[in-house]
C-alpha cells in the first residue's frame, strides 16, 4: 500500500488507487451536513442522549503516526458508549484529531458548507457482537455498525483546561513515529460537553484508508473551545517528510441515498 496522505501525490484524490472503494462506496465519510432543504438532516425524536462512561485513563500512549496524533489507552481500559441511535454497548479505543493550516479549515465533516479548524475523533467498537471480540476484527467485519465515533468540533475562543495535558504534549510528539507514554491520568469526560443531546447520526466509514464502511458516526452540535496557542500546537506536529501536518482531513463525501437523522429540532 503506497503510504497514504494528504499532500498532492498521496491524498485524497489518490487513496481510490489503493482503496477502491473511496470512488466506489456509497456510504463514505465525512459528508457536509445540510440542516435545511431536500437532502437535509431530519429530527427524530426517538434519539436519546449519548451516554459515554469515560473513567480517567491512567496509562496511555499519545502517538504521532505520520498524519494525525492519538491517545491510545492500554487494553485494559474500561470506558464505555451506550445510549443515542446504539442499540449496543461500545468500548474506547482511541482519539485523534484532524485540524487545517488556518482557522477555516480543518474539520472533516462540515455544517451547511462550514468547516470548523479541528475536530475531535473518539473511536469505539461493539463489544457485544458475536462476530468480533476486538477493534482488529471490528474493523474487518463488514458490520455496518461495528465501530462508532464521536466527532467534536474545534473552534478557537478561550484555552481548554481539560484539553491542555493533550496539546501541552504535541511538542513531544513533533516527529512523526514518535510517541510517549502519557504522564498521570487523563479525565476524558471533562473535555466534552456535560449533555450529549444535541447531535447528527448517520452510517458512513472510515475516514482514511481503508475507508472501511463500518462506522456508525455521531457528530455533535456542539463545538468544544480551544484557544488559538492550542491549535497552533497542532500545527507543529510533522507528517514524516520534514513538514508540519497542515490539513489532515478528507473532503465530504457524496451522501447517495443515505439520510442523516438529528437529535435536536
Ligand atoms: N478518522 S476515523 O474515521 O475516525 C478513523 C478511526 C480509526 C482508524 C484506524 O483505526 N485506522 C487504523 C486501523 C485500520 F485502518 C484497520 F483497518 C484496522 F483493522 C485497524 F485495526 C486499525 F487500527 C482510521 C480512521
Ligand atoms: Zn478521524
Amino acid at each position: 500500500m503506497a503510504p497514504w496522505g494528504y499532500s498532492k501525490e498521496n491524498g485524497p484524490a489518490t487513496w481510490h488507487k489503493d482503496c477502491p472503494i473511496a470512488n466506489t462506496g456509497v456510504r463514505q465519510s465525512p459528508i457536509d451536513l445540510i440542516t435545511t432543504g431536500q437532502t437535509c438532516a431530519k429530527y427524530d425524536s426517538n434519539l436519546k442522549p449519548v451516554i459515554v462512561s469515560y473513567p480517567a485513563f491512567s496509562e496511555a500512549t499519545f502517538l504521532n503516526n505520520g498524519h494525525s496524533v492519538q491517545f491510545q489507552p492500554s487494553a485494559g481500559n474500561l470506558s464505555e458508549l451506550s445510549g443515542g441511535p446504539l442499540t449496543k454497548k461500545y468500548k474506547f479505543e482511541q482519539f485523534h484529531f484532524h485540524w487545517g493550516n488556518n482557522d477555516s479549515e480543518g474539520s472533516e465533516h462540515r455544517v451547511n458548507g462550514k468547516m470548523y479548524p479541528a475536530e475531535l475523533h473518539l473511536v469505539h467498537w461493539n463489544s457485544e457482537s458475536p462476530n468480533f471480540s476486538s477493534f482488529q476484527e471490528a474493523v474487518g467485519s463488514n458490520d455496518p455498525h461495528a465501530l462508532c465515533v464521536l466527532g467534536f468540533f474545534l473552534k478557537v475562543g478561550a484555552e481548554n483546561a481539560s484539553l491542555k495535558p493533550i496539546t501541552d504534549l504535541l511538542s513531544k510528539v513533533k516527529n512523526a513515529g514518535s510517541s510517549v507514554s502519557f504522564p498521570g491520568k487523563f479525565d476524558l469526560k471533562a473535555v466534552l460537553p456535560e449533555t450529549l443531546t444535541d447531535y447528527y447520526t448517520y452510517d458512513g466509514s472510515l475516514t482514511t484508508p481503508p475507508l472501511a464502511e463500518c462506522v456508525k458516526w455521531i457528530v455533535f452540535k456542539e463545538p468544544i473551545e480551544v484557544s488559538t496557542a492550542q491549535m497552533e500546537a497542532f500545527r507543529a506536529v510533522d507528517d514524516g517528510h520534514g513538514k508540519p501536518i497542515t490539513g489532515n482531513y478528507r473532503p465530504p463525501c457524496p451522501l447517495h441515498t443515505r439520510t442523516v437523522a438529528a437529535s435536536f429540532k
